[in-house]
């Protein structure tokens, strides 16, 4: 299958080498230095410490014309607004969003006679430069369909599984997103505040009671079960991605702007809404605002 790939960081560069061992990926980047970089280098993955490198299609986005079959959006939350022009009426390709956070679906929503599936990615993926990804933990990509039934389209990115890279089907988009929620909510910014890697916050058991206490919060919020399935999955994610350091981190150290108003922006305005107090919760988003600040200084 034909696939465009809208974002050349860590998780469109990591998308990119995956399925373009069963399919024909292009990649959709913003500065034509990417773009060149990538056609005349290829792509480097690394892994465990192992880099393979491969050609790849890489064009700038103002080329895109959506004649793929399947585009890819794999930009960050704050990103999106600089796409809206490219999701019209007519177009012959379907979306797949994969951002983290519950922020997008209020654009998405907007969007009409376009099919769309939703996307959770629980892998770890640090980009290195322009052509040079890390895959910094092993998990796996759920899809849910969002916009438009998609069956025979989602039955072939399933059929793009491999072992280091599998797909699942998710039927109910609502529940799919708003657990990885939970826990973009807790990892991300407790990491991003202590600048330590998702592993720690459960190996240190300091760390861990501060965990619980956002689980229970979030719990409430999001009308998640309350039996211990919503701990044990936060808990899976950080023993996955054991090593990674978050994106919020990652954002943070290096001045950019965070997607903290799409993951905790969006959880206190529900809690606003249901008149729920989640003052732990809260203290953190005003922290991570107080480093995007620091940082743009
Ligand atoms: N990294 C991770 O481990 C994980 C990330 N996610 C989620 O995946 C999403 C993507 O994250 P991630 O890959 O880390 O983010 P990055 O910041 O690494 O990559 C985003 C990319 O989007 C590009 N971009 C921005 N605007 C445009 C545009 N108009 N046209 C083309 N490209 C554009 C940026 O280009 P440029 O660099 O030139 O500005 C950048 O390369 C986020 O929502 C994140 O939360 C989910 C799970 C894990
Ligand atoms: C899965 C996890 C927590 C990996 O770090 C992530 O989604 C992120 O960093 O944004």
């Amino acid at each position: 299958m034909k696939i465009g790939i809208i974002g050349g960081g860590s998780i469109g560069l990591l998308f990119a080498h995956y399925l373009n061992n069963n399919n024909d990926v292009s990649v959709y980047v913003r500065t034509q230095d990417q773009a060149e970089m990538l056609a005349s280098e290829g792509l480097v993955l690394q892994k465990d410490g192992v880099s393979s490198c491969n050609p790849i299609n890489a064009y700038t986005i103002d080329q895109w014309s959506g004649s793929e079959e399947l585009t890819i959006i794999a930009v960050k939350q704050y990103h999106l607004s600089t796409l809206k022009h490219l999701f019209k009426k007519n177009i012959k390709t379907s979306f797949l969003f994969l951002q983290n956070g519950m922020g997008h679906l209020k654009l998405l929503d907007d969007i009409n006679e376009i099919t769309i599936l939703l996307g959770v990615v629980e892998h770890g993926a640090l980009k290195v430069n322009g052509n040079k990804v890390i895959h910094t933990g092993a998990g796996i990509t759920k899809i849910a369909d969002f916009k438009g039934k998609q069956q025979s389209l989602i039955q072939r990115i399933i059929a793009s599984s491999t072992e280091d890279f599998p797909f699942d089907y998710v039927s109910d988009y609502y529940s799919m997103l708003s657990q990885k929620l939970l826990a973009n909510a807790v990892i991300n910014p407790i990491t991003a505040v202590l600048k330590v890697t998702n592993g720690e916050l459960i190996h240190n058991n300091f760390y861990f009671q501060v965990v619980k206490q956002m689980v229970k919060e979030l719990t409430l919020v999001l009308q998640l079960e309350n039996d211990g399935s919503a701990l044990a999955y936060v808990e899976s994610i950080c023993e996955k991605t054991s090593e990674n350091r978050s994106s919020m981190l990652k954002d943070i150290e290096e001045g950019r702007p965070t997607e903290v108003d799409a993951i905790l922006g969006y959880v206190l305005t529900v809690a606003n809404e249901n008149r729920l107090e989640i003052p732990i919760t809260e203290g953190f988003y005003q922290l991570i605002k107080g480093l995007e600040l620091k940082g743009a200084k």
